[in-house]
């Protein structure tokens, strides 16, 4: 089967007066129509950056320097801007923390939603509306046809979340990269979500990349999980691979730190110290500083470990599964 989203050695420099940083480094993955792919990792790992760059959104002073975005077989970074353009939003769309970044304030919800449709599609306003209930229908909202009628802020945040969601599945997209789309809601409407989004995948066959912090989010919720750290995948497997047996170390610490998979009453160990500066990265491994299994080894490249499809950029791997 063709991935619906095929990201090949992405790299993405920032010119920073430190001098180039690389948020992006060389990295790969895809995701398979109907799937959902967890884009796990701390605080400036390069999360949002590789979001970005695969929808082609990085502007000075940023650059993607390397890499293949293929969506659908169709290289995104060969693109004119015009065809990108329009590939956004009807192939590949986004979902953002805040959904006031897709929804506007001052119209109705149907309004915009109506709006967005005929952007990309010739529709009647009418059919565009009930186009666009239907979408409100799929992401789990109450009398849908009674919301196209309210603007934004007569929703809950929850609500408007799911409205922005809604707004992405319009043009019936490929893929879907949501960025902590669901971190500013509570816990119970964000599960809520995250149960929708898993229905939403299987029913639209949309391909979703999960960009979270939170670990036991992507471990409910994705069929692949890659995590992130200084700007590279560093681990890389299903779902029950990288949870059930993770193999790198930084991996296996965040994992220990998810209060939910632990015993209770027992004090959460952390991973010690704190995510390096990207202008001052050790030389070799990234994580050799914060890793318990390090060795002067690890001051050169780490190698690729690849095992059963589940991949490790470590000298040293833990067994696994
Ligand atoms: N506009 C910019 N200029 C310079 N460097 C940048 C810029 N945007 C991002 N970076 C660099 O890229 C790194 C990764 O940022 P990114 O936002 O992708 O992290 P993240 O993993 O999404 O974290 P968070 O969860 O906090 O958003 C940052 O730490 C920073 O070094």
């Amino acid at each position: 089967m063709t991935a619906a989203l095929d990201v090949k050695g992405l790299t993405t420099r920032f010119e920073t007066r430190a001098g180039h940083v690389t948020a992006v480094n060389d990295v790969s993955f895809a995701v398979q129509p109907g799937r959902i792919m967890g884009l796990v990792g701390e605080s400036g790992s390069g999360k949002s950056v590789t979001g970005f760059s695969i929808l082609g959104l990085i502007d000075a002073p940023g650059e993607v320097t390397a890499g293949a975005v293929l969506v659908d077989g169709v290289d995104l970074r060969q693109l004119s801007t015009e065809d990108l353009r329009k590939m956004r939003g009807r192939k590949v769309a986004m979902v953002f923390q805040d959904p006031m970044m897709t929804l506007n304030p001052v119209l109705r919800v149907g309004d915009q939603m109506a709006m967005a449709v005929r952007v990309h599609q010739a529709m009647s306003k009418s059919d565009a509306l009930e186009h666009a209930r239907k979408a409100l229908e799929v992401v789990g909202i109450p009398s849908p046809a009674e919301r196209l009628k309210a603007y934004p802020h007569q929703l809950s945040g929850g609500m408007r979340q799911r409205v922005a969601i809604a707004m992405a599945l319009l043009h019936s997209p490929s893929v879907i990269i949501a960025d902590e789309a669901t971190t500013a809601l509570d816990v119970s409407i964000q599960g809520q979500i995250l149960a929708e989004v898993r229905e939403l995948a299987d029913k639209t066959g949309a391909a979703i990349v999960w960009i979270t912090h939170d670990l036991a989010v992507v471990s409910s919720l994705a069929d692949d999980i890659c995590v992130m750290y200084a700007g590279r995948i560093v681990e890389r497997g299903t779902a029950e691979q990288v949870i059930g047996g993770p193999r790198h170390p930084y991996t296996q610490g965040l994992l220990d730190s998810i209060p939910a998979l632990h015993e209770p009453g027992r004090k959460l160990p952390q991973i010690p110290g704190s995510t390096p500066q990207l202008s001052r990265l050790p030389e070799g491994c990234p994580f050799r500083p914060r890793c318990p299994r390090a060795t002067d080894l690890c001051c050169t490249e780490p190698p690729l470990d690849v095992r059963d499809g589940q991949a490790v950029l470590c000298h040293y791997p833990l067994e696994g599964v």
